[in-house]
């Protein structure tokens, strides 16, 4: 697999702390590090969203995309998700780089400088050329769709529990 060279910005908030990296050889996703103030903690209470930056801007090549996901851990120990699962990175934006927490879990959640909360995966994107058509091909599915294979089971299977 060849790398894709992403250009990389600190702010001054930033200074000191580490860049995102993959915390293993095959890891996909760069951890991100929130970039508070050192005596600042962010305290998410359940049912509430807050923004954090992680203090850096970043050039992602054309034809990429960055894609911000939760981290398993903290949703699964905390309840912590993302607003906006996957946040998107458009390859032209040169803001810095925030994440939407979310608390979907029963107790406070704090955010503490140097945190990895999240994490960014870089993708390849196609771009779509849309051709307005009259009418469109037949396909098995047609216009079925949202649970018309079966909701839960096998296709064809019914739920009766
Ligand atoms: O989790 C996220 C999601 C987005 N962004 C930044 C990068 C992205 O390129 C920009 C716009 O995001 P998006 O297109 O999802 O938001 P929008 O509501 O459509 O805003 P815009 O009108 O600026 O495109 O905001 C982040 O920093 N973090
Ligand atoms: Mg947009």
């Amino acid at each position: 697999m060849q790398p894709v060279i992403v250009r990389i910005q600190r702010e001054p908030e930033a200074e000191g702390l580490p860049l995102p990296e993959y915390a293993t050889p095959g890891a996909v996703g760069l951890d991100l590090y929130a970039a508070l103030p050192e005596n600042e903690e962010v305290i998410i209470r359940p049912g509430e969203r807050r923004l954090i930056s992680t203090g850096l801007r970043i050039a992602i090549p054309s034809g990429f995309e960055g894609q911000v996901r939760a981290r398993s851990g903290l949703a699964l120990n905390y309840g912590i998700g993302l607003v906006n699962a996957p946040g998107t990175i458009d390859a032209d934006f040169r803001g810095v780089l925030k994440v939407l927490l979310i608390n979907w879990g029963e107790m406070p959640f704090t955010v503490r400088r140097g945190e990895r909360i999240a994490q960014l995966v870089i993708s390849p994107v196609t771009k779509a050329v849309l051709e307005e058509t009259p009418t469109l091909d037949a396909t098995q599915r047609g216009d079925g769709g949202f649970g018309s294979t079966g909701i839960c089971c096998r296709p064809g299977t019914v739920n009766t529990t």
